[in-house]
């Protein structure tokens, strides 16, 4: 059973799903935690995916209490599915929810983009933390690159449990080509927002970490709002349905050369990205998707669990700080884009980690 509750784990384990359905001798269940019930519906239906378990969100004041609402929820889900391993990915409390849950039914855990490491507990919080402790009892390292392989070794973890089999989100990005090419209406809602950039260059932001407060809003505001000052440039920001969001749409709306939007489906987001000229965020996915598709990304945080894409040329650390996110922009845009970059994965992460869970974990005798 995969389990996944926000839109980045559904993402990058559909692939997953889709290479498991492909096993001979694998039946392959999907849990939603409902921790994001509604970012991530279109992919699941894209997918053809039905989740056997939907997951109500347990109530939580804070995500100490998601965490352990999910723990129980999650139990219950693998009480009823009752798999012969679990399967999660990444960092979130839906990810760290189902690997404790497994590890309390003596259920072998298979973690999927494992030893990403920014060095420090504190940024991403909770992130680095829920990823160190899903590694202490998860019995399959999928690990995306090198760098992340190393990280695990550090820290440990048995060479022989650590697959280096690049990461899902370079497959869930071929898959999404393929399908808008065969069906143009998938992802339509980047049309007004790319037109609305036409003639200019499209510079796509998106902004939804809970560790990007209102003094670091305020000042990524600034330096996008004097990136816009220029006529050849156009800035469209889906914005992810999080508190900030309010702050954001009062500092940078009834701009001319800003189109503000709720967030898009994963379609019209990859329609955006190939659209770009520059990409600004604070997420940790699409310094890998701006990475394999050649964009350049200014990345709104203080550290990256991603060196890979600061090293292939395509991210640069800007922090929350308006003047080194309008210079970086400025120099990004005279400069011509990167190259694709596979550093992340030729796209086969899926079928790897699915032969490889149903030789080691499912059908051991095989
Ligand atoms: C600490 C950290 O970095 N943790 C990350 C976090 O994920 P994230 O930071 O990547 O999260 P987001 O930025 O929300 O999602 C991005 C995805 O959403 C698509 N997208 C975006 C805007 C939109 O309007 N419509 C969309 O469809 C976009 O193409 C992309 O694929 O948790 C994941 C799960 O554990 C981890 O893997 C991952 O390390």
């Amino acid at each position: 059973m995969t389990i996944a509750g926000t839109r980045p784990e559904i993402i990058k384990l559909v692939p997953v799903v889709h290479a498991l359905h492909r096993e001979d001798g694998v039946d392959v269940r999907v849990c939603h935690s409902g921790q994001h019930v509604d970012l991530g519906r279109e992919i699941l239906n894209a997918a053809g995916i039905v989740p056997e378990e939907m997951l109500e969100r347990p109530d939580a004041a804070d995500v100490a209490d998601l965490l352990a609402g999910l723990v129980v929820k999650v139990g219950a889900a693998i009480d009823r599915q009752r798999p012969d391993a679990v399967v999660v990915q990444g960092d979130t409390a839906t990810s760290l929810a189902g690997a404790l849950a497994a590890f309390h039914r003596q259920i072998p855990v298979a973690h999927v983009e494992a030893g990403l490491r920014s060095g420090d507990l504190s940024r991403p919080w909770p992130e680095e933390g829920y990823r160190k402790l899903i590694a202490t009892i998860a019995r399959r390292h999928f690990a995306p690159t090198g760098a992340a392989r190393d990280a695990l070794l550090a820290e440990g973890v048995a060479a022989d449990t650590i697959h280096m089999v690049g990461n899902t989100v370079v497959d869930a990005l071929h898959w999404a080509d393929g399908r808008i090419d065969a069906d143009p209406t998938l992802g339509r809602a980047a049309e007004p927002l790319s037109e609305a950039a036409e003639g200019r260059a499209l510079v796509l932001a998106t902004i939804h970490r809970r560790e990007t407060g209102p003094d670091a809003l305020k000042a990524i505001a600034a330096g996008l709002l004097a990136m816009v000052e220029r006529e050849d440039v156009h800035l469209v920001l889906p914005l992810h349905p999080r508190p900030q969001s309010q702050v954001l749409r009062e500092l940078l709306g009834g701009q001319a050369r800003i189109s503000l939007s709720s967030a898009v489906d994963y379609f019209a987001f990859v329609r955006l990205m190939r659209a770009a000229r520059l990409i600004v965020s604070d997420s940790g996915g699409i310094q890998e998707e701006a990475t394999a598709m050649g964009r350049p990304v200014l990345v709104l945080r203080e550290t990256t669990e991603r060196p890979e894409a600061v090293m292939a040329g395509t991210a640069k650390i800007v922090g929350h700080d308006a003047d080194a996110l309008f210079a970086a922009a400025r120099l990004a845009l005279a400069q011509p884009m990167p190259g694709p970059n596979d550093v992340f994965g030729d796209g086969h992460a899926g079928r790897r980690i699915a032969q490889r869970l149903a030789r080691d974990l499912i059908n051991p005798n095989r």
